[in-house]
């Protein structure tokens, strides 16, 4: 049988690089697959396992049909194998760190994706990206004008494949939670 398709997606801040750091170990004795991103940015300057590359290696590898998927967002580009179409023939599931402006493209290719939204508290989330001191203030204001767009519009418009995990509190709670809805397909 095929594998799941796990799209993790939220706010910047919100908490997805660290909830699946957290979770890697548990995630992969479970068997699940964690995908390593192409970004157009540093690979110092990223704060999960990714491959930086420059927009010229971005445009040829996207032009050879090295990815499954790609977007473009915050001035980024963002590219995810092909590996992953035979990891999930083989029937592993693979968890990747998604785009919410992508997920429509992404469901088209993959229907049976399963959507795992994390959300955060608004004034928390500001202060936890003002914390991680990666972007400039200016920056941070335009990421959280982003996420105004799509919450709500998310929760609305795809209740049934969506699980949505709250990452308010402490990450070990967020890690139960996520770990409880990969293996019951629901969340406490
Ligand atoms: N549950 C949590 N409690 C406290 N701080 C958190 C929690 N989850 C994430 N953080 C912190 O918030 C910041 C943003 O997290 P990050 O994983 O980089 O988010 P994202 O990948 O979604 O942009 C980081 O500094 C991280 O340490
Ligand atoms: O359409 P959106 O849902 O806004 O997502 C756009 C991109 O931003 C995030 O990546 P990135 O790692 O650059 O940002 P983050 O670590 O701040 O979430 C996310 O993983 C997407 O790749």
């Amino acid at each position: 049988m095929a594998g799941r398709l796990i799209y993790l997606i939220g706010p910047s801040g919100s908490g997805k690089d660290s909830l699946l750091d957290a979770a890697r170990p548990r995630l992969v004795e479970r068997g699940c697959r964690l995908v390593r991103r192409v970004i157009t940015r540093s690979a110092e300057a990223v704060g999960e396992a990714a491959q930086g590359v420059s927009p010229e290696q971005f445009a040829a590898m996207e032009a050879e049909g090295a990815f499954a998927l790609s977007w473009q967002a915050n001035g980024l580009s963002y590219g995810i194998s092909k590996d992953i179409d035979d990891w999930l023939a083989a029937g592993d599931d693979v968890l990747v760190n998604g785009s919410r402006a992508h997920l429509a493209q992404t469901r088209e290719r993959y229907p049976t994706l399963l959507v795992l939204l994390l959300t955060v508290d608004q004034a928390v989330l500001r202060q936890r990206l003002i914390a991680r001191g990666r972007e400039s203030l200016a920056d941070i204001e335009q990421r959280l004008a982003r996420n105004a767009r799509f919450t709500a519009e998310l929760i609305a418009g795809h209740g049934a494949g969506l699980f949505v995990l709250d990452n308010s509190g402490p990450l070990a709670h967020t890690v139960e939670r996520l770990l409880c809805c990969l293996d019951h397909r629901h969340c406490v």
